[in-house]
């Protein structure tokens, strides 16, 4: 896909854009993260940009929402789904659903909420998505123990760019390569001239490193998994408490996951753990043995009788001989004891192996001094010794982690991309459950069936079907809400009540239509419905119109009447725009060029017989009844009765007076209360016909 024929993607979004991994991918499944990921994209953009791209794949020309309030009833209805999101993945990738017309984008939304309306929204399943998210790319890796090294600079500058995780040194020959080997523990020298050098440390030949850079810098993908631990983790518990069925192996990811730190270290390795503990705890160690031999020396000392012959103490005396030799000749036994204490010591508090034991032996010398003291340089040697055998320990560890996790790294971004989308699908049922939705019915017309004979569309005139729908707008619980049926198809005006529920009726029908355009279940217990081009819906103007706003209200209506066969025109009381003699020929003009282009429209009005008598064709009245009065409140049947003006609220209260004028007199014996009464209601009433 060109990326730039997307609506809204220029240049340099297409370059942000081309930086993704698979940005057709991403664009094909609305993955909003990962689309998020380019460069200066943000989440809402990313939304806008899937949409753009789904637009280009399905030749859809946009436009379905063609007014505010229609627009306000897709945000309103996109809320309540998003409400039901855990993730603010999923939240986001909802947004990639949107009313379209065209078909084969309706149909593939419809595929994908079939599947999902079959979920079972499980407590736990929803728990541990909570700690879902999109996986992030890890920061910087920088590596400082191990460098690479090269005589050649453009394999230099190969090397900077293919590995940058590690420093890269020129060197000279051998005498440089050893004296890297003395700051790093690790030289991976890159020149085969090096192979069979023989160079004190750690040094590797390594000719093709850079084409293996995980085997180099464990640490790239070992840091992957560290950043993503979490979200990997939850998507794995997702999957077994789902029963969802995963590519991969999950006790195996689990596995090599549980022997990963969070800072991308291993764990859970007991030789590790000595080598660490042992360099950590080197110098404590050390000196702990100096007090234990001189603990015991001093001890030794004190008990002991040392008698010394004269000529002995004279010859000494007279050579210079300190203390030391004393103690040689006196207490040599003693003082070999005292230092193997502090040998013991040491080699068990840091739980040495016998090579280590080799050099620590040697911290503490065999020739007698008091006090005793260690051999610095003999600390040195051990503590590089275990340094190294450490850095070497870790580094094996790291590569076979590696090497087993990176294998997995696919696997583990399909598990955490399929939680996140399951997320979305569990979103969908539970808006279902909620609002007792079904999917909708399509009649496609002929061209749209494109010769498919056995799904023969049976009518161009169907507008729309609801069967006990309930308008997800209204803010009453679900079981508050009566079920209503409505159908139209041409175009309707729908009378009633106040307060009969026709704003809430046509609210029901926008939310269906518009879901049913996203590709999604509408809430009712049937619905039936063409494919449409464009929603228009107007609310209720408040109040009338100053001249200029009624004229511009006057030319919308001029446009929208220039509206084609696909248009669905939904208009709440548009007689408040003006004074009602002048509203009814408006809305009667407005009607007739509708009915012309043969366009579906409900017009809501407190005026339909008026227009009625405007119009120059028979247009259909449908009407919300009110079916009494219980106690001075009205009762409603809230389903329109089709082709049927609705008597008005002042008509039935007037009937009501009437009746009771009537029941009065009658028990008055015939006589009225007031002679005048009954009369009058009933002329009013003859005025009401
Ligand atoms: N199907 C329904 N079930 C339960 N209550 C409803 C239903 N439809 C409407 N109502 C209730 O009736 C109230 C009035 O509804 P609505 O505003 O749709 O009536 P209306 O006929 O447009 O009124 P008006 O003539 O004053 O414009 C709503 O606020 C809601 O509480």
């Amino acid at each position: 896909m060109d990326l730039e024929s997307i609506p809204g993607v220029g240049t340099k979004t297409a370059r942000a854009l081309a930086e993704l991994d698979d940005p057709e991918r991403a664009l094909r499944a609305g993955d909003v993260a990962a689309l998020a990921r380019a460069p200066g994209v943000s989440q809402g953009r990313a939304a806008r940009i899937a949409r753009g791209a789904i637009r280009v794949e399905h030749d859809d020309p946009g436009g379905f929402l063609a007014t505010d309030r229609a627009r306000e009833v897709y945000r309103a209805v996109l809320a309540l789904l998003q409400a039901r999101t855990v993730t603010d993945y999923a939240a986001q990738r909802l947004e990639t659903i949107y009313p379209s017309p065209s078909r084969s984008r309706i149909e593939d939304v419809r595929a994908f909420a079939r599947e999902a309306v079959e979920r079972e929204p499980d407590p736990a399943v929803l728990e541990a998505l909570e700690a879902v998210s999109p996986l992030s790319e890890p920061g910087d890796v920088r590596v400082r123990e191990r460098c690479l090294a090269t005589t050649d600079a453009e394999r230099y500058t190969e090397a900077r760019e293919a590995i940058p995780e590690l420093s890269v040194e020129i060197v000279e020959d051998a005498q440089g390569l050893a004296e890297l080997a003395r700051g790093y523990s690790t030289v991976i020298a890159l020149d085969e001239s090096f192979a069979g050098v023989a160079i004190d440390g750690d040094v590797q030949v390594e000719p093709d490193a850079l084409e293996n850079p995980a085997e180099v810098v464990p640490e790239r993908p070992l840091a992957f998994f560290a950043r993503n631990r979490e979200p990997i983790v939850a998507a794995i518990e997702v999957h077994r408490v789902g029963d969802l069925e995963p590519d991969c192996d999950l006790a195996a990811l689990e596995a090599g996951l549980s022997r990963l730190e969070a800072d991308g270290t291993v764990a859970g390795d007991d030789e590790l753990d000595r080598l660490t503990v042992a360099v950590d705890d080197l110098d404590a160690a050390v000196g702990t043995a100096e007090s234990v031999a001189n603990d015991q020396l001093r001890e030794a000392i004190r008990e002991e009788d040392v008698t010394i012959e004269g000529a002995d103490l004279l010859s000494l005396v007279e050579r210079g001989a300190g203390v030391d030799s004393l103690l040689s000749r006196e207490l040599a036994d003693e003082y070999a004891a005292a230092v193997e204490a502090a040998r013991e010591h040491l080699l068990e508090a840091l739980a040495l192996d016998t090579g280590e034991a080799e050099i620590a032996r040697r911290v503490f010398s065999d020739e007698p001094t008091f006090p005793v003291e260690r051999d610095d340089d003999a600390v040195s040697r051990l503590r590089e010794e275990l340094t190294a055998a450490k850095e070497r320990r870790a580094g094996r560890l790291k590569r076979e982690l590696a090497a087993d996790l990176s294998d997995q790294r696919e696997a583990a971004r399909t598990l955490v991309r399929d939680a996140l989308e399951l997320d979305v699908e569990l979103a969908i049922a539970r808006f279902a459950d909620d609002y007792g939705c079904t999917m909708p019915e399509f009649v496609w017309t002929d061209e749209e069936v494109d010769g498919d004979a056995a799904e023969e569309a049976d009518g161009g005139d169907v507008g729309f079907r609801i069967d006990a729908g309930r308008s997800p707008l209204l803010d009453e619980p679900l079981e508050a809400i009566d079920p209503v049926d409505y159908e139209v198809s041409g175009v309707a005006l729908l009378s009633g009540v106040n307060s009969g529920g026709k704003t809430s009726m046509l609210d029901l029908v926008a939310s269906v239509v518009v879901l049913a355009h996203m590709g999604l279940p509408v809430p009712a217990e049937r619905a039936r419905l063409r494919r449409f081009d464009d929603l228009h819906y107007h609310a209720k103007t408040q109040g009338t119109l100053d001249a200029g706003a009624f004229e511009s209200t006057v030319r919308e209506f001029a446009d929208l009447a220039q509206g084609g066969e696909g248009s669905l025109v939904l208009v709440d009381e548009l007689e408040s725009i003006t004074e009602p003699g002048a509203s009814a020929k408006i809305i009667a003009g407005i009607l007739e060029a509708l009915d012309d282009n043969g366009a579906t429209a409900v017009f809501v009005s407190h005026l339909a017989g008026e227009i009625r008598e405007m119009a120059a064709f028979d247009v259909t009245i449908d009407g919300i009844e009110a079916v009494g009065l219980v106690d001075g409140e009205l009762e409603v049947n809230r389903s329109p009765v089709k082709d049927h003006l609705a008597r008005s609220t002042p008509e039935l209260i007037v009937e009501k007076l009437a009746t009771e004028a009537d029941d009065a007199m009658r028990a008055n014996g015939g006589d009225a209360v007031s002679v005048s009464e009954p009369q009058f209601y009933d002329r009013l009433l003859e005025k009401f016909d």
